[in-house]
């Protein structure tokens, strides 16, 4: 359904009466408590750019949880009715105003927006993509809330206690913009007040407010540092998977934790964080990037990869000590680790600071989204492991708030998209800034669950000439903790498919990806609509609303989250039972990384997909492969399908190597049944901007 269909449902939706609890809610008290100032609406707070959750739930699509229990002094309980309207139940009603243009107008300009809506994991066809053109997180300095650290009680997620956020009817002059605590709102002009940084960029040449976000410190006590969920009963399985390597010389893999040598406060930390057994990845990973070997390291999705890399790059700095520290004039941090979503960056940062607890070693995480200067004084406190997304880091480096020349170790994670036409360039531009350690005089650790055969080739620039290749598994493969079901459903009918399954899940957490941001919010405004509490994350959203969402969903209040592509990769969520990929991605290796978000560490998961042959007959045979890998059931209409559009020459029968990712110094293809590897797969441009 192309966006002017979705245009023509929200402009005439085909939905029930619905009362829009805005009304209801004016004047009523969040769940917390927390007083909302809200001025009463009047036609000139239209033109003056209302907060934007007033002006969205004015729309009729409000937001928040139905109040009524409150009213009714209810207590603040999660149902699955609770959201009436608009996304995110929560602790109050309409802070999960859409940064969409519901609320930057009237809503019928809400479907003339750029048709660049689309936003996958993939690369922009138009070459080398400048920032802004990534459909990951670039620099947009807008909002972020807090709830979105993982401490992974959910107590601690999403009740509002880190959300710091009072709402105001607008700044000081009355002209709109959302001030929550510590947010600085420098107020513009017109009805544009809203547009994201990144229209303007960080560069000061802003046409509109520019709002950003100071974000609280994540809680600090030790069980929320530590807080984890358990391994699943497929943990064990995980002996059983084949590890590759290639290479020269590699060390042997050790079998437990006691045999990599680690500090005793390292190891105390491993086991407040409930390891008590290494998964393959780990195995192979540790003892390698301990021997100071630089590695890609491919493991299937939730197996580890994340601590693959800490646990021996927190063991080399314990072990020859650091040297950045708070008291220094420039902070020259040991370690950069960049990712491509702030999400993403956020949890691998709370993952350091978890692991480095009660040493000398300070991790620092900053990203697009957060005032630059708050970035700013986060790493003159001290930095030894910065966590980044790419614009970020090189708008830092760039105002040279940070030195280079201790970089001992450099990590991609996501290594195939950080290295893709999306983010290669800043890639490039980063081993290239003055200072930077050339790849002989640095660690360089790349790791994903996917490897195009043609990303391994640009690795080839960062790493040094003997790295070596662990493959845990079927590289690129999905992992078999996840039972896979393709239901071939027409673009009409996925709505109603959609809130079937959703009936019968529940409360359980299910992520549903769709193809862009407008159906992202169209998704979550519908199933709200039908009364399934929802909430949703894309680039269109601000920062401090992603975050929310993030936070609303992590604890459960909103057990369904509409994504797009920003959400497919690396993070990790308790008990999400289910994903749901209302359209399928353009590519494989982002169908695995989606599927992945469930059925994590050992934990059984379900991935539903709605194939539609108009749209998708181009992935049936890397499905199959996929599929048949996974020892999953593979529909005949699916099989046939794949036969229908077999590519010769690519990769053998349906059941051939249609898709498969080795080491490509053993010169074996690794290309999918497009004839090219998925990082170049041309897709849709979006106007999408994160970091
Ligand atoms: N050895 C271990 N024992 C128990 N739990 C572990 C172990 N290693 C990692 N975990 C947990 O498993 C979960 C998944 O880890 P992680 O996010 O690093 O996976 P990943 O391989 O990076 O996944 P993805 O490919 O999706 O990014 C996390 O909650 C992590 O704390």
């Amino acid at each position: 359904m192309g966006d002017e269909d979705w245009e023509a449902e929200i402009i005439n939706p085909h939905v029930s009466s619905y009362v829009p609890v805005f009304e209801k809610d004016r004047y009523s008290s969040g769940a917390n408590g927390d007083t909302f100032n809200r001025t009463p609406s009047s036609s000139s707070e239209m033109d003056d750019g209302p907060s934007r959750r007033d002006h969205f739930m004015r729309s009729g699509f409000a937001s928040g949880r139905s109040l009524g229990n409150r009213d009714a002094g209810e207590p603040n309980k999660r149902e699955n009715t609770s959201t009436m309207g608009g996304f995110g139940g929560g602790k109050g009603f309409g802070n999960r105003g859409f940064s969409n243009k519901f609320e930057e107008g009237d809503s019928s300009g809400f479907w003339r927006g750029s048709n660049n809506d689309r936003e996958d994991n993939q690369t922009r066809s138009r070459g080398f993509s400048k920032r802004g053109d990534n459909e990951f997180d670039q620099d947009e300095g807008m909002q972020r809330t807090s709830g979105l650290f993982g401490s992974r009680r959910p107590a601690l997620r999403g009740t509002g206690s880190g959300d710091t956020s009072q709402s105001r009817s607008g700044s000081g002059s009355g002209r709109g913009g959302y001030k929550g605590l510590n947010e600085e709102v420098i107020t513009g002009s017109g009805k544009n007040s809203w547009k994201s940084e990144a229209e303007g960029g960080e560069s000061g040449d802003i046409q509109g407010p520019k709002v950003t976000y100071i974000p609280p410190p994540p809680p600090e006590d030790e069980d929320s540092i530590f807080a984890h969920y358990q391994t699943g009963i497929n943990f064990d399985k995980y002996d059983t998977i084949l590890v590759e390597i290639s290479g020269h010389d590699a060390p042997p893999a050790i079998l437990t934790f006691e045999e990599a040598n680690l500090c005793q406060t390292l190891n105390n930390n491993i086991a407040k964080a409930g390891y008590t057994k290494l998964t393959p990845v780990q195995k192979y990973s540790i003892p390698i990037i301990l021997a100071g070997r630089d590695l890609m390291a491919c493991a299937q999705t939730g197996s580890g990869k994340t601590a693959a890399f800490l646990l021996p790059i927190l063991a080399h700095m314990m072990r020859d000590g650091i040297t950045a520290s708070r008291f220094k004039e420039l902070q020259e941090p040991e370690c950069i680790i960049v990712a491509p979503t702030r999400e993403l960056i956020n949890q691998i940062y709370l993952e350091a600071r978890k692991f480095s607890f009660g040493t000398c070693v300070r991790a620092v995480v900053i990203y697009g989204g957060t005032q630059l200067g708050h970035s700013i004084r986060q790493i003159v406190q001290g930095c030894n492991i910065l966590c980044a997304t790419p614009g970020r880091l090189m708008d830092i480096i760039g105002k040279e708030k940070i030195g280079l020349r201790q970089i001992k170790y450099l990590v991609l994670d996501e290594a195939d998209r950080m290295l893709d036409m999306g983010f290669g360039p800043e890639m490039k531009k980063l081993i290239s800034c003055p200072g930077m350690p050339s790849k002989e005089e640095r660690q360089t650790l790349m790791f994903s669950a996917t490897f195009p055969e043609e990303i391994q080739r640009l690795a080839g620039e960062f790493l040094k000439s003997n790295y070596l290749f662990v493959a845990v598994g079927q590289v690129g493969g999905a992992c078999r903790d996840v039972q896979q079901t393709i239901f071939q459903v027409g673009q009409y009918s996925k709505r109603e498919k959609l809130v079937e399954i959703l009936r019968n899940t529940g409360d359980e957490r299910t992520m549903v990806f769709v193809e862009t941001k407008k159906k992202a919010d169209f998704i979550a405004t519908f199933l709200c609509q039908e009364k399934i509490s929802t909430t949703s994350i894309h680039g269109d959203r601000e920062q401090r609303e992603r975050e929310q969402a993030l936070g609303d969903f992590r604890c459960g209040k909103c057990p369904v989250l509409v994504a797009t592509s920003v959400a497919a990769r690396g993070l990790d969520i308790e008990n999400v039972q289910h994903v749901i990929n209302f359209d399928l991605p353009s590519t494989i290796d982002e169908y695995v990384h989606r599927i992945g978000r469930t059925g994590r560490c050992g934990n059984t998961g379900r991935a539903i997909s709605f194939f539609d042959p108009d749209s998708d007959n181009h992935l049936a045979q890397p499905l199959v492969k996929i599929l048949s890998d996974a020892q999953q059931d593979v529909p005949g209409w699916l099989e046939e399908i794949a036969f229908s559009t077999y590519v010769p020459g690519f990769g053998g029968s349906t059941r051939g190597n249609v898709f498969a990712s080795v080491d490509t110094r053993k010169g074996k293809s690794t290309l999918n049944t497009t004839g090219f590897s998925s990082s170049q797969a041309s897709n849709p441009v979006d106007d999408e901007s994160w970091d």
